[in-house]
């Protein structure tokens, strides 16, 4: 008999045509009111789960007694309780590299964006403000050649740096758990210690995983050791920030501007001060959201639970404790 999967995100056609060959397979279109129901309700035979943006804690997990796998549609792995999967035996993976490139220009994105202002004059033309009086007023600050500071020098952070050092001819400084001495060849980049970093930077970037060391980690104490030049750009997590110091220092003017994708409670309320202040680049948690990317994701994840569901070790397995062979 096929086992059961339980899907709350659509894949493209050929994909569903290749779990459904293996699995018998239940589609929950929506994490509404509605979905959430559909999906406790085929929580209790379920033996794999796939999907994304959904916080699988321990009272969710206990509806499904038979599970054997969840595979993220995602790298980041903080909306799972890996403690409890891995006590339970069930395997978590996740979808790294695949995102890896188009995570780093989003973040690329926002640092033109943020540094020339481009989404507030675009704006202002669309408002049909565009007078002759183009000045100092309105001018941005350049990229090229500014300081770019990294902090989680990882995969994502690694291709920022790639980014903006064959690109935009700037010196990159990095905090990471350690030096990473390849990195370093290869894009002159330095390590700094953290309150380093948010001294020098022109471009303070976060590539971090949240984690319970992470959360809150860039806080009003961070903020104050930023200049006011420095433009802050977020496309790790929101919880990472203390988002109530950064609004704090975008109204002081504490700091320049910032690009941010990610956000401490997300969807961002509309009636965020974030929203209000024309310094901030804000974009919906956009980072891997291409139409190449979000497919190569899917079909590493469809992978990972096939592999899980045959009783192979998947690719990326994340709870490396739960694999028994
Ligand atoms: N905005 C988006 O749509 C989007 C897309 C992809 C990934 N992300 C986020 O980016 C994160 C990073 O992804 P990645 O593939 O580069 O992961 P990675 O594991 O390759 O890199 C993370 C880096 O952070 C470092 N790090 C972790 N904790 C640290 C700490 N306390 N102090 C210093 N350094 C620390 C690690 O050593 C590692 O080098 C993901 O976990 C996810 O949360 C967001
Ligand atoms: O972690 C990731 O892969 C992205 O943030 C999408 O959730």
């Amino acid at each position: 008999m096929k086992k059961s999967v339980v899907l709350y995100k659509t894949l493209s056609a050929p994909l569903m045509a290749r779990l459904q060959e293996a699995a018998a397979v239940t589609l929950i279109e929506s994490l509404d009111a509605g979905g959430l129901a559909q999906l406790r309700d085929a929580l209790p035979t379920a033996h794999g789960l796939l999907g994304a943006s959904l916080r699988l804690d321990a009272k969710l997990l206990d509806l499904a007694p038979q599970l054997e796998a969840v595979a993220s549609v995602s790298v980041g792995v903080d909306n799972y309780d890996i403690n409890y999967l891995t006590e339970r035996g069930i395997l978590l993976s996740n979808t790294p590299d695949v995102l890896t490139e188009t995570t780093a220009d989003t973040g690329f994105a926002l640092i033109l964006a943020t540094a020339r202002r481009v989404v507030e004059l675009a704006n202002m033309v669309r408002a049909g403000n565009w007078n002759q009086n183009i000045g100092p007023l309105h001018f941005g600050s350049d990229v090229h050649g500014k300081t770019l500071g990294i902090i989680g020098m990882g995969r994502i952070g690694e291709a920022l740096a790639q980014r903006g050092h064959f690109g935009f001819n700037m010196p990159v400084i990095y905090h990471s758990h350690s030096p990473k001495p390849l990195v370093e060849q290869r894009f002159g980049a330095q390590y700094c210690s953290l309150p380093d970093l948010l001294k020098q930077a022109d471009f303070v970037c976060l590539t971090l995983p949240l984690t319970a060391q992470t959360q809150g980690l860039i806080g009003a104490k961070e903020f104050a050791l930023m200049g006011p030049e420095t433009i802050f750009i977020n496309i790790s997590r929101g919880k990472v920030v203390d988002e109530a110091a950064l609004i704090d220092a975008l109204q002081q003017r504490t700091i320049r501007a910032a690009g941010l994708d990610v956000f401490e409670r997300e969807p961002l309320n509309h009636d965020s001060p974030l929203l209000g202040l024309s310094n901030v680049v804000a974009t919906p948690h956009i980072g891997s959201a291409t139409h190449e990317t979000r497919e190569a994701m899917a079909r590493c994840a469809v992978d990972n639970l096939l592999a899980a569901l045959a009783g192979e070790r998947p690719k990326n397995l994340v709870n490396t404790a739960a694999w028994k062979p």
